[in-house]
């Protein structure tokens, strides 16, 4: 079954999506629309020209209201509401938001009420979606009937939780601190600009270049929105000078003690097993970059897994928190797309 989906948002991640789309041949998915505030010019030549991932391997053109992907034709609109846009006269049949403007589910939701769309993804830890759903943790909740608008939460949200899922379901996990360290976001300012910065931590105006830059994103609620049994968390974050590849930390207490060598077997096993292509595993030695293009939410690195004789375990993952959060984002259109009302696809992840 293919899923025809739109994209709010032609932006790092909208781009993303249309190039792992693009690549995968047959893929489940077919792009019908895409919806941006920019010209379809630049819109075209944003797919074609990419300073972190290289020029677009195929072709991108432009014809009257319609961007040229290899062969494929998606229809192009320019409105800057949802309410406005007209995803059904496209055939759209979930919507991918990814403006990072509509987070909240009341306004994410006027793609189905206003455009016509059935489901909508919304790329970012959304406000009040009906259902926050992280793949390989519990994405087996989502229910056709119940939830319309869903929420992955974001990259960080995906690499920790899948390293937890992991060590919850062979170890038991509880108390667990997590640290995610992002590479510069789009929104970063080359120079300071604390006063344009529309967040709310004032350092996050700051040049993105010149710091490793603290905030108070608290993110470590959502992993345990997926993953309730974990109970109290903690949680860091930092934005770091580098373009793509970011690092999620995660350390807690298991029920007994546990060896490098069990926490790392684990990992391994389900990266080969129930977690495959959602959690990667290398044995190499790997530095952050060595993430990029990397489908996976989480790839976990060996030599950051450190243990104590009283059960703390520290596990340690490079994300590419463009290009694996993106297929994420297609996991859920399609899982959300291929469900009718009536039949729920329940799939079970436990990895004991
Ligand atoms: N880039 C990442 O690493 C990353 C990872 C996970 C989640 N996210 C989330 O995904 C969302 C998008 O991030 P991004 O990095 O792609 O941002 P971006 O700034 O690169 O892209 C946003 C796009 O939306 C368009 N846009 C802005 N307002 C619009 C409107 N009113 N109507 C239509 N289009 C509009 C912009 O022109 C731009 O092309 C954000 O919520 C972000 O937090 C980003």
């Amino acid at each position: 079954m293919t899923v025809t989906i739109g994209i709010n948002g032609l932006g790092r991640i909208g781009r993303s999506i249309t190039r792992i789309v693009a690549a995968a041949g047959e893929s489940g998915i077919s792009i019908a629309a895409v919806n941006d505030l920019a010209s379809i010019e630049k819109m075209a030549y944003g797919l074609r020209r990419d300073s972190i991932r290289g020029s677009f391997p195929g072709t991108v053109t432009t014809r009257a209201d319609h961007l040229v992907v290899n062969d494929h034709a998606i229809r192009v609109f320019h409105h800057p509401r949802p309410e406005r846009i007209p995803w059904a006269d496209a055939g759209v049949d979930v919507v991918i938001e990814a403006t990072g403007r509509f987070r909240a589910g009341t306004s994410a939701r006027r793609h189905i009420t206003h455009g016509g769309a059935r489901k909508v993804v919304i790329s970012a830890s959304a406000d009040d979606p009906d259902a926050f759903l992280v793949f390989g943790a519990n994405h087996h909740i989502y229910d056709p009937a119940l939830h319309d608008v869903v929420s992955p939460g974001s990259c960080g949200v995906n690499a920790l939780t899948v390293m937890a899922k992991v060590l919850l379901d062979r170890f038991g996990l509880r108390s667990v601190n997590t640290s995610v360290v992002l590479a510069t976001q789009g929104w970063q300012k080359a120079q300071d600009s604390v006063l344009g910065t529309s967040r709310e931590d004032p350092r996050l105006g700051r040049a993105a270049g010149e710091s490793i830059i603290p905030h108070n994103y608290v993110v470590g609620d959502l992993v345990r929105v997926a993953l309730p049994e974990i109970g109290e968390m903690r949680y860091s974050y930092y934005c770091v000078p580098t373009p793509i590849g970011s690092l999620a930390q995660l350390s807690g207490n298991t029920d007994h003690a546990v060896s490098v060598e069990d926490v790392n077997r684990a990992m391994a096993e389900a990266a080969a097993g129930p977690l495959r292509g959602i959690l990667a595993y290398d044995p190499d030695p790997t530095v952050s970059i060595d993430v990029k293009n990397n489908p996976a939410s989480c790839l976990l690195d060996p030599s950051g897994t450190q243990t104590t004789a009283d059960g703390g375990v520290t596990v340690r993952g490079w994300f590419d928190n463009e290009w694996g959060f993106s297929n994420r984002l297609l996991d859920l259109a399609r899982l959300v797309g291929e469900s009718s009302p009536v039949a729920s696809r329940r799939v079970s992840w436990s990895i004991a």
